[in-house]
């Protein structure tokens, strides 16, 4: 007795001495192991006792195989930790199954045969006892790790089903996507066909609407076009419900196959239950054997459990396999895959729902598991105290056992801790159950869109399918109704023609009635028309030698025509030469210097008595009557206030022409303001003044020479205010210009910077008249004002080449509107307005005293006194042109600056300027004639 409980002791002594950090190496353990039953078995046989139940050694054994091959083919971690377990279990079995065996024999109080009996003792001590129960606690606490591990295993399955399904999954929508790409290019063809069979069918209609023209041919190959598509489109879709109902056979093929898979698979699982059902009853039986806690019944729900999941993950990898093979499969026809797709997603559909029933149970199964093992927990911890209650009352017991208590005490926290662990290990997996349930709702989701998608796309196939039929069938309609119009228009066409036939036979027999008739005067119209042919015949003859006649008349009369030209050529130039001759004396005549006076018109609502008179017989006399006194002055010609226009340029025209031929010729207007110094130079927009009027007068002469002569044209424009020059053809108006020698050394003037543009044409003139009009008005903010204080000097150089003669003159216009004459300065005028006054008054006096000294014949005539003076200098001197206009108004107010102005006019009038020369340029050089 005493020997059996040493033995006892020593057994449990070696197996709870290892703590669970320290464990002994796999190898080593193994080792130990194998050692043990080695030893143990040697013992048995040495002692000739035969071990008491050799299977359960077997089955023992088995596990430890069992759970060394799990660890292996698991994944890296799930293989460490059922390593781990199996190294636990491993570690307890050898001594714990020996411990048992002796137990069970013990119990029991069987004797082997053949073998001793062992010594035996009937009653069972409570230590025995307790110990009994911790090892069957332990041993289903590996088993449980075992079963956990196995559980880990399958969901690392799980989740690389879940890869490849969803991978397949990527795979069956990209296959998805083409297909409906190509459902679309298969639309769109027909689409094109249906509007080409439109095109051929409105060409048709179009035929029909004009029945009695010429186009049945076209109506026919209209028709025959539509009739072969029509029967091309029946034939391809006669191909398309063959190939249609093919598939759907090979489609239930696929069904009765998934079918005969189902049924296989939901054999398997039965026996799978059969198989569970039948451990579960060896289970409860070795658990009414050993007294098995609700663990080992738990730890049946989770395998139960996985093995259900395993089985769900068989049958969902069976039907994406089946997808897979399904979608490589080729297939042209949308209606087939659609149909297919639909089975697939239903079917998916249908596995998803019972694997999330499956994890709905399974995650209750876990909670009450969980909530089962608190209780377990719980009991454990009461039997610990009952436990640590025995043992206080075995403290008086020997020292071994005192041991055996005290290791119990220090064992039962690690062995809390590997509950708390296990604990927590179920949580994950609880964690994990949720998460794979989430992601199965995730994929019935994608599969709910993808079906959703199905339906609508198989839908709009069979609307278009539909489409079609109804165009199929109102095409043959139309071909029925156009058929039937063309039978119609042919009928009304041959009827028409058959008509138009008879009328035309009967036009026929009027026409050879009529011809009949007509054939006498047929005959004798042959013989008019011989006689006509006769007689054309000799016209032509004799108009060929009357044209040749003709001919020789018309060379003559051109020779003498010749000789008469030239005759005539010579008679104009001569008589040219003698006008010129007679103008030059007519001019010379009048004076080179000739003074006209122009009396301004009386307003008619301030008409009054003018102290001016005139003598309607005398042109060139006038009286005013001036401070009681009538003073006479003599002029050249005086125009009366009703004197047009054209009048004054009539009597100036002359001298502007001469301009024309080389000479150099000056008219201004002087006078004081409003007198019309203005008005007779410019005129109005009505009824120009002299400038205008001269230079159209010219150029209409101009053209009249043309041929014989060839002229250039220059003109520019200036303004002379304060004795300072402004360009008014310029870009800058503003700029100030001087009056300087020509830098050439032929002593003539120029001025450096002024505008000298070449005219063109007589509207080319008028623009720039315009121009120089506008620049002019820029400057002042009161018009009148300053034209009043401002001469205006418009200058136009003529070129001439005689055409004949070869003969060069060059002759200038200047055309000066002066600043009034007005005694302004006398008036105490101040500031401004005298300076204005005296710089007026500068460039008048020194026109006088050129005009003096031109009238005294002095050697030196002061041009340069002013600018005006000094620009009118090749124009006023001797051997030029000029005329004075002497504006005078007729009021009585003015009469001061009327005597004044008639005053300057007279001394002008006593200047002999002598003979006009002109500048004419020929092969000998230049010369003034
Ligand atoms: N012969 C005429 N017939 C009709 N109206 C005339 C005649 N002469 C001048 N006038 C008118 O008298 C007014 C003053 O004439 P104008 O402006 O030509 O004078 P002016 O001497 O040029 O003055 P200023 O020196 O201020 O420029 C104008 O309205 C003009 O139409």
């Amino acid at each position: 007795m005493y020997a059996f409980y040493s033995l006892l002791v020593y057994i449990i002594y070696t197996f709870f001495k290892r703590k669970p950090g320290v464990e002994p190496r796999e190898g080593a353990v193994r080792e130990t192991h194998k050692q043990n039953q080695a030893s143990s078995r040697k013992e048995m046989i040495e002692g000739s006792a035969k071990f008491p139940d050799e299977d359960l050694w077997l089955e023992f054994e088995e596990i430890d195989c069992s759970s060394d091959s799990d660890g292996v083919s698991g994944s890296e971690d799930e293989a460490g930790s059922s390593a781990q377990g199996s190294h636990f279990s491993e570690d307890i079995s050898s001594p714990l199954t020996e411990f048992l065996a002796l137990k069970q024999d013990t119990a029991a109080g069987v004797s082997v045969p053949g073998h001793a009996a062992p010594p035996t003792d009937k009653v069972m001590s409570p230590l025995l006892t307790v110990t009994s129960h911790l090892i069957t606690f332990l041993e289903h606490y590996s088993q449980m790790q075992r079963l956990q591990g196995k559980a880990q295993e399958y969901r690392a399955q799980l989740r690389r089903e879940e890869r490849r399904r969803r991978k397949q999954l990527r795979v069956l929508h990209g296959a998805y996507r083409q297909r409906v790409r190509d459902k679309m290019s298969l639309i769109e063809s027909l689409e094109t066909v249906i509007s080409e069979q439109q095109g051929v069918l409105e060409k048709l209609q179009r035929g029909a609407m004009f029945p009695l023209y010429p186009s049945p041919q076209l109506s026919h190959v209209g028709v025959h076009k539509l009739v072969e598509s029509i029967g091309v489109l029946q034939a391809e879709r006669a191909q398309l419900k063959e190939e249609i109902s093919g598939l759907r056979q090979n489609v239930e093929v696929k069904e009765q196959e998934k079918h005969h898979l189902t049924s296989d698979l939901h054999k398997q699982v039965e026996e799978l239950k059969e198989i569970i059902r039948e451990r579960e009853l060896e289970l409860s039986e070795l658990r009414l054997e050993m007294g098995v806690t609700d663990s080992e019944k738990r730890l049946q729900n989770l395998s139960l459990e996985n093995q259900s999941l395993k089985e769900s993950l068989v049958v969902t990898q069976g039907l994406l396999d089946k997808l897979a093979t399904m979608s490589t499969q080729p297939s042209t026809l949308i209606v087939k895959e659609n149909e297919d797709l639909r089975s697939k997603v239903h079917h998916l559909e249908t596995s998803l729902q019972e694997k999330m029933e499956q994890l709905v149970h399974t995650k209750g199964q876990v909670d009450t598991l969980q909530w089962r093992k608190e209780d377990e927990i719980r009991h454990l911890d009461e039997k610990i105290h009952r436990l640590q209650f025995s043992l206080e009352n075995e403290k008086r017991k020997p020292p071994e056992v005192q041991y055996i208590t005290k290791t119990l005490e220090v064992e039962s926290p690690a062995i809390l801790k590997s509950l708390t662990e296990a604990e927590a290990r179920n949580r994950l997996l609880v964690d994990q159950v949720s998460v794979q349930g989430e992601k199965c709702q995730k994929l019935e989701e994608q599969l709910r869109r993808s079906e959703d998608l199905t339906t609508s796309l198989s839908a709009k196939i069979l609307a278009y399918e539909t489409e079609i039929g109804n165009l199929k069938e109102g095409l043959l309609q139309e071909i029925y109704q156009l058929e039937a119009q063309k039978e119609e228009a042919i009928r009304e066409a041959s009827q028409c023609s058959e008509q138009h036939l008879e009328n035309v036979r009967d036009q026929l027999s009027g026409v050879q009635t009529r011809l009949a008739l007509l054939q006498p005067f047929l005959k004798r119209m042959k013989t008019d028309y011989n006689s006509l042919r006769s007689q054309v015949r000799d016209f032509s003859q004799f108009y060929e030698l009357s044209i040749h006649e003709a001919r020789k008349q018309i060379c003559r009369a051109a020779t003498n025509v010749s000789e008469t030209n030239r005759d005539l050529l010579q008679r104009y130039q001569r008589e040219v030469q003698l006008r010129k001759r007679y103008h030059n004396q007519l001019v010379e005549l009048k004076g080179n210097i000739r003074v006209l006076c122009r009396l301004r018109p009386q307003e008619e609502s301030r008409e009054q008595d003018s102290p001016i008179t005139t003598d309607v017989n005398d042109d060139t006399r006038l009286a005013v009557l001036y401070k009681g006194k009538e003073k006479a002055f003599e002029l050249d010609k005086v125009f009366f206030p009703q004197a047009s226009q054209d009048e004054v340029f009539l009597e100036i025209e002359p001298v502007i022409m001469s301009c024309m031929n080389g000479y150099n010729v000056c008219i201004f207007a002087y006078g004081q303001t409003g007198s019309g110094k203005t008005y007779t130079m410019e005129g109005t927009a009505e009824d120009p003044g002299i400038n205008y009027r001269g230079l159209q007068a010219l150029y209409r002469e101009m053209e009249a020479r043309k041929g014989l002569w060839e002229y250039t044209v220059r003109m520019s424009m200036v303004e002379i205010y304060n004795e300072v020059i402004r360009d008014l053809l310029s870009k800058e108006p503003l700029e100030k210009l001087d009056v300087k020698l020509n830098p050439d050394g032929s002593g003539q003037l120029h001025v450096p910077g002024l505008t000298s543009t070449e005219v063109t044409s007589f509207r080319h003139i008028k623009k720039l008249l315009c121009l120089g009009r506008k620049n002019r008005a820029t400057f002042c903010t009161n018009m009148n004002e300053r034209s009043s204080r401002s001469h205006a000097l418009l200058t136009i150089t003529i070129s001439g080449r005689d055409l004949t003669t070869e003969t060069v003159t060059t002759g200038k216009l200047n055309l000066v509107d002066l600043a009034g004459s007005e005694r302004v300065w006398k008036s105490g005028a101040e500031g401004e307005r005298l300076k204005e006054a005296q710089n007026i008054n500068k460039s008048l006096l020194a026109l006088g005293e050129v005009i003096q000294a031109l009238r005294a014949k002095q050697g030196h005539v002061p041009f340069r006194n002013s600018k005006l003076t000094y620009l009118l200098q090749d124009s006023l001197g001797k051997g030029n042109k000029t005329v004075m206009m002497v504006q005078v108004s007729p009021l009585e107010g003015n009469i001061g600056e009327t005597v004044c102005s008639l005053n300057f006019a007279q001394r002008v009038c006593k200047v002999e300027l002598g003979p006009a020369s002109r500048k004419v340029e020929n092969g000998a050089g230049k010369a003034d004639l």
